[in-house]
């Protein structure tokens, strides 16, 4: 492969891909305000992916990277330099000529409930939205007499369903969140209870941002100096254990790297695959070295975790494929 000559050397600002939605635009504009020469030599290019177009239900679209394909396929095409993904939404495939050259350092990577009350103290029966297999396990692992409404829309729609419905067939008691998400927009203020890791593992990468560039390019120097070592670390051993499970994006798993162990500097990684109905659940821990940074450490700690899962039953208990 042969270096771009672009950018810096040409005086062409780096074009930096997004996403419409304005969660996707808060975090672009986030991100690019700690690029290098920003805000001279940095321009944000919208780009509409299918994603953001159709209503249908996030599992019925049953592929992953529907919101990261339109902006994979810009970088490739040398309409944009970098591309802003959230890192959840990236296929762990590689896409032969891309890389991600960061992952900045990662914001919450909690799930939030926002509703009238925490969810130990809402009502028999009530309706919480979500349109993910995993949060709808967790919910009624955690209170089986929840109803869980299968609902789509970005985020100011769903919180809205709460808040403000616009009718009463509309009104849901509560929706389940990504914190990030909620964060990038200012509205963690509408939470009434963070969900703790340690019963209520998330999605892989969940909270991190992945940022990608063509491989061999200025863009993929300029954004490196931007990634952090111990959120590429909890990224990728995360999203390694989604990987050697075979799992779609819509798998019951969620996988979550907890923080340090204060004395030892050792971190945990806690992963779980639920029954849908969230009836059963099996689980698996391993141990992060905080210097495990190379790709082959971190894949070791993963393929661990992922045999244990797979001796527990795991692919018994869940579709891990496709969409049940
Ligand atoms: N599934 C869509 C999606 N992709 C990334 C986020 C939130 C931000 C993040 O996790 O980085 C969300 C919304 C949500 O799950 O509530």
């Amino acid at each position: 492969m042969t270096e771009d000559t672009e950018t810096r050397d040409t005086g062409r600002p780096l074009r930096v891909g997004t996403r419409r939605s304005a969660l996707a635009r808060a975090q672009t504009e986030a991100f690019c305000a700690r690029m290098p020469g920003w805000p001279h030599a940095v321009e944000i290019v919208p780009i509409t992916s299918q994603g953001d177009t159709t209503t249908a239900s996030l599992a019925s679209l049953g592929g992953t990277g529907v919101f990261v394909t339109a902006l994979r396929e810009a970088l490739l095409a040398g309409q944009i330099d970098v591309a802003v993904h959230s890192a959840k939404d990236l296929p762990t495939a590689p896409c032969p000529g891309l890389s991600i050259a960061a992952f900045p350092t990662r914001e919450d990577p909690r799930d939030l409930l926002v509703a009238g009350a925490p969810l130990a103290q809402l009502p028999a029966g009530a309706r919480i939205g979500t349109g993910s297999p995993r949060r709808r396990a967790q919910l009624l692992r955690r209170r089986g007499d929840l109803e869980v409404v299968d609902i789509r829309g970005n985020i100011d729609t769903r919180i809205g369903r709460v808040l403000a419905p616009r009718s009463p067939s509309e009104r849901l008691d509560g929706v389940v969140l990504a914190g990030a998400g909620l964060a990038r927009l200012g509205r963690t203020g509408d939470a009434v209870e963070h969900l703790d890791l340690r019963e209520w593992p998330t999605a892989p990468a969940q909270g991190a941002l992945a940022v990608e560039t063509r491989t061999h390019s200025e863009a993929h120097r300029v954004v490196a100096t931007l990634d952090d070592p111990a959120t590429r670390q909890a990224a990728s051993v995360e999203r390694a254990v989604l990987r050697l499970l075979e799992a779609g994006c819509a798998a019951p798993l969620g996988v979550s790297v907890l923080e340090a162990d204060a004395a030892t500097g050792e971190r945990e990684v806690l992963a779980r695959v639920y029954a849908l109905d969230g009836s059963g659940v099996v689980e698996s821990r391993g141990r992060l070295h905080p210097d495990a940074l190379q790709d082959a450490e971190v894949h070791e700690v993963a393929r661990g975790i992922v045999a244990d899962l797979l001796d527990q039953g795991a692919a018994d208990l869940a579709p891990l494929h496709g969409t049940p």
